[in-house]
C-alpha cells in the first residue's frame, strides 16, 4: 500500500483536528499513535472517505480518495472507534444481515479465530462490551477487504482475544492485506506494523519505520 497525505487539514470549527499533515509511506501495516484528541480517529476517517479534507489530498494506492471515493470504498473495510451494530438483533443476525451487505458469507472460522461465540438468543444491546467488539471486529473482517482501516481494534478485548485478533491479522498480512490502525496496544503493533506514524494536536511530530523493507518520503 502507498498512502500519500499531501499538506492535509482537517478542522472542526476552531479545531484543527489535523493540521497540515504531510508524508508518503509505502508499508503494508501503518499504526497510528497519540494522546487523546491526537486526531488519530480523524485520520483514520479521512482514509476511510467517511470525513472529506479541507485542505490538502490524501493518495492511496495512485487514487485521489476525495474524488474518487467510491473506487476505494469497494476495496477497504473500516471500522470506527464506536461501531454501528444492530441492537436489537441477535449477534448472529448482525452477522446474517451484514453478509447481505457486504455480499460476503462469515464462517464459523472466522469467529472462532476472533474467540467469538455468539449466544443465539441475546440482543446485541445486552452484549458486554468485549463481545460487542469481537462482532464488529467480524464485521469489518467480513468479504476478505484488500485495505483494513481500524480505530482501536482491540479496545475492551480480554486477553486472549486480543492476542487472537493480532495473530489473525498477522495471517491477513502475510495474505498483502493493508492495513492502518489507530492503537494504545504499541508492543503488539511493533511486531505488526512497518511504521509508526505519531500525531499530537492534529500534527505530525514523528513518523518512525520499522522495518527496513519499507519505505517514506516526509515531504
Ligand atoms: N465531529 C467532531 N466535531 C467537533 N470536534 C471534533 C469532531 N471530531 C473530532 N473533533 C475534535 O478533533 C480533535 C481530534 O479528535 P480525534 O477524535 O481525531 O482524536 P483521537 O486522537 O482519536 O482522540 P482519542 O484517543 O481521545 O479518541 C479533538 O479535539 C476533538 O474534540
Amino acid at each position: 500500500m502507498r498512502l500519500i497525505f499531501e499538506h492535509v487539514t482537517k478542522k472542526f470549527a476552531q479545531t484543527k483536528a489535523i493540521d497540515d499533515v504531510t508524508f508518503d509511506v509505502e508499508a503494508s501495516c501503518v499504526a497510528v499513535v497519540g494522546g487523546n484528541a491526537a486526531g488519530k480517529s480523524t485520520l483514520l476517517k479521512l482514509i476511510a472517505t467517511v470525513l472529506k479534507p479541507d485542505e490538502g489530498r490524501v493518495i492511496l494506492n495512485g487514487i485521489d480518495i476525495v474524488k474518487h471515493a467510491h473506487l476505494i470504498r469497494k476495496e477497504l473495510s473500516y471500522l470506527p472507534e464506536e461501531p454501528a451494530l444492530m441492537d436489537t438483533l441477535t449477534a448472529r443476525d448482525n452477522l446474517a444481515l451484514f453478509s447481505k451487505i457486504k455480499k460476503a458469507d462469515y464462517s464459523e472460522e472466522l469467529l472462532r479465530s476472533l474467540r467469538f461465540e455468539p449466544n443465539g438468543k441475546k440482543l446485541v444491546k445486552n452484549l458486554s462490551k468485549g463481545s460487542r467488539r469481537k462482532l464488529s471486529l467480524c464485521i469489518a473482517l467480513l468479504g476478505e477487504p484488500k485495505i483494513l482501516v481500524l480505530d482501536e481494534p482491540t479496545s475492551g478485548l480480554d486477553e486472549e482475544a486480543k492476542q487472537a485478533f493480532w495473530s489473525h491479522l498477522s495471517t491477513l498480512k502475510e495474505k498483502n492485506v493493508a492495513m492502518i490502525i489507530a492503537t494504545h496496544d504499541m508492543e503488539e503493533m511493533k511486531k505488526l506494523a512497518d511504521f509508526v506514524i505519531v500525531l499530537d494536536r492534529g500534527r505530525l511530530v514523528k513518523i518512525e519505520s520499522l522495518n527496513s523493507a519499507a519505505s517514506y518520503i516526509q515531504l
